[in-house]
């Protein structure tokens, strides 16, 4: 990966915070050009660690949440009110506190949802939501040990998508098994895309993205955004940076 921003910071709660502030300045900046901003949430301990912190930060009152729209990098498949969804996750840590537009949220189908336990349509029709050029403001993407980013792990069939926007995933290495996921290049129309990730264990794999790896042995090598990509890590994520690695700030 080349023309990367690594961003590292002193742990996991001050990568979160951060990271919530960073996506709080993102979005005014957004709204006060008269655009609505088009965000992908993504699961995960930082996805939704920092989903809890721009919900206890007074930034949260200068954005409109009315005038967002919010849709998911990937779901897992399984009942509406399943802990493991990543929608239930972001409701709880911030969307069910804000006055968001119904409308305006996008969650990938439940497995008791409207195609029943048919994660081929359910994926069918998260494609139609996202349009043929999804083009969201920013993808924020957690990042797995190995590499996975939203639901795609290293040679799987997701990994090797190429005309879809969004694909159902079966057999997914960490549970649970069934799942949808954006594919690499729905990632990439994205304007930004920020990888957050924290924690030593993620070290390798960040050590591997920044290293020249491919995507289809580290999917997160292969997303990228069309003016920005950005890791926001923290020390121990960090741990293995590549020597002579450019373009990297410590914020403490
Ligand atoms: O299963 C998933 O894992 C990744 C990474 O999660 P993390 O807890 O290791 O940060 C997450 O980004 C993805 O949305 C989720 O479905």
């Amino acid at each position: 990966m080349t023309g990367v921003e690594v961003v590292v910071h002193r742990d996991t709660t001050d990568l979160n915070v951060s990271t919530a502030a960073r996506l709080a300045a993102k979005l005014v900046q957004i709204q006060a050009q008269g655009r609505v901003p088009r965000i992908a949430l993504t699961g995960g301990g930082s996805g939704i660690g920092l989903l809890a912190e721009l919900n206890a930060s007074p930034a949260k009152d200068d954005i409109d949440f009315s005038r967002i729209e919010f849709y998911w990098g990937d779901e897992r498949f399984v009942p509406g009110q399943d802990p493991e969804r990543n929608e239930k996750q972001a409701r709880d840590a911030l969307l069910d506190h804000v006055r968001v537009d119904p409308a305006k949220v996008h969650p990938m189908a439940a497995s008791d949802g409207e195609f029943g336990d048919d994660v081929d349509r359910a994926a069918a029709a998260y494609a139609a939501v996202v349009g043929d050029d999804p083009a969201f403001d920013v993808v924020m993407l957690g990042m797995g040990p190995e590499g996975h980013v939203a639901s795609i792990f290293p040679e799987s069939p997701a990994v090797f998508e190429q005309a879809a926007t969004v694909v159902a995933v079966r057999d997914c290495p960490k549970p649970p098994p069934t799942r949808m996921s954006l594919t690499l290049p729905a990632i990439r129309r994205a304007d930004e895309v920020w990888i957050i990730t924290g924690g030593d264990g993620k070290a390798d794999a960040v050590h591997r993205a920044l290293s020249g790896a491919g995507e289809v042995e580290l999917p997160v090598a292969g997303a990228t955004g069309r003016t920005r990509t950005l890791f926001l890590l923290d020390r121990g994520s960090a741990a293995r940076l590549p020597a002579g690695q450019s373009g990297v700030t410590f914020t403490a």
